[in-house]
């Protein structure tokens, strides 16, 4: 265990990297996926299961969790490591893209965003400050500073504004988050698909210097080839000696893409809402276990998987449960689904570190039929 935040780079291949993030609750093998935990558990999950999967760290919400069942409670109850039982590090999103996405009378001034709970519409606020002190008595290990994503399409004077709005917000983050050893503090970069306004912003979370650096503002409905030509140039503007975060993605072929292009960690609800929809990632493609065809086949979802579900059970059970609403249905998807990611994961971290990433690229795309399975 370090009693520091470090990152160390191990290998490149291309633009492709493969490191190390030390934290005192844990190391992070890069480049990684991050479950999403957005209410202190990755549903249908318990956490022994999901480090089974291969995960070393989950992302959590300060959105979610400020709601219910706030951060104070969860402080007094010994942070959020403990109260959701799980010890490893933990990121945790700053709230700004879940109250545009999902709360309801949201007004935005420069001092940050007034909004009605989803929830139970009580009425609440969230600054730079409130969303430090907030990720803070969660006891997140890296706390992302708050932000504006704005929502697609937007033109370049909106998107503009917006990114200047959020590297003030940055500027503000830094100064809350203050000298806290051990967690670490990640800058978001913003500027939409426009390559000067994603300079610009680079520049200034450089100027005021992070722990780690995200690429924000994707994975909001611009679809894949307008991301990866983002992604063909983003994450060069960031530090090369930091950790470079996509957030919010994504499918299997956007984060193979988004390695290929020098992207070290990466977090999706993807893989665990698919799960509990029936929706299967696979090798060889996506199985819809709802579909008719499946409720006779004694194969399991992938042979050459080695989860629980597709050791113990067949694409029928599988089919069977999901169509009778059963809870271990989402259970057993989920986990295949994890499971699966982080496969790509380790096999895409062995390439890199052997210098055969491309051939991996080669063979993960051969493989793979597009459509259902
Ligand atoms: C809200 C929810 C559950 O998260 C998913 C999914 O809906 C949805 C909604 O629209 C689609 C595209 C269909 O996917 O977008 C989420 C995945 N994309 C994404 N997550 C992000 C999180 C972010 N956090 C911060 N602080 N700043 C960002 O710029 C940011 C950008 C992001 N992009």
């Amino acid at each position: 265990m370090s009693a520091a935040f470090s990152f160390a780079l191990t290998a490149t291949d291309g633009a492709a990297r493969s490191g190390v993030i030390s934290t005192p609750r844990g190391e992070i093998r890069t480049p990684a996926f991050m479950p999403v935990g957005t209410a202190a558990t990755v549903k249908a999950m318990m956490p022994e299961s999901v480090r089974a999967t291969g995960a070393d760290i989950l992302l959590g919400n300060t959105y979610h969790l400020m709601l219910r069942p706030t951060a104070e409670r969860i402080a007094r109850l010994g942070g959020l490591h403990r109260f959701m039982n799980w010890e490893r590090p933990i990121l945790t999103d700053s709230g700004g893209f879940q109250v545009m996405s999902l709360a309801e009378l949201r007004k935005l001034t420069e001092e940050g965003v007034t909004f009605r709970s989803h929830i139970d519409g009580s009425r609440h606020r969230l600054t730079p400050e409130r969303s430090m002190e907030i990720q803070k008595l969660l006891g997140s290990d890296i706390v992302m500073c708050f932000d504006e994503c704005p929502a697609l399409p937007a033109d370049d004077k909106r998107v503009a504004e917006s990114m200047r709005l959020s590297m003030r917000w940055a500027a503000r983050s830094k100064e809350a988050f203050g000298d806290r050893p051990g967690h670490a503090l990640f800058g978001i970069q913003q500027g939409g698909v426009t390559q000067e306004l994603r300079a610009e912003s680079a520049e200034a979370l450089r100027a005021i210097g992070f722990d780690g650096y995200a690429i924000g503002g994707l994975a909001v409905g611009e679809g894949q080839e307008a991301m990866f030509g983002v992604l063909d140039y983003a994450p060069g503007m960031l530090p090369e000696d930091k950790p470079r975060y996509l957030m919010g993605v994504g499918k299997p072929d956007d984060i193979v893409g988004a390695v290929a292009r020098g992207v070290d960690m990466m977090d999706c609800v993807l893989p665990s809402r698919s799960g509990r929809t029936g929706q299967a990632f696979t090798r060889r493609g996506t199985v819809n276990i709802k579909n008719a065809r499946h409720a006779n086949d004694p194969r399991p979802l992938d042979e050459d998987c080695t989860c629980p579900a597709c050791r113990n059970y067949s694409r029928a059970y599988l089919h069977h449960v999901f169509r009778a609403q059963e809870i271990i249905s989402s259970m057993l998807l989920t986990w295949h689904n994890l499971h699966y990611f982080q496969e790509i994961m380790g096999g895409m971290r062995a390439a890199i570190a052997e210098g055969r990433f491309a051939a991996w690229q080669a063979a993960f795309h051969a493989g793979r039929a597009e459509g259902d399975i």
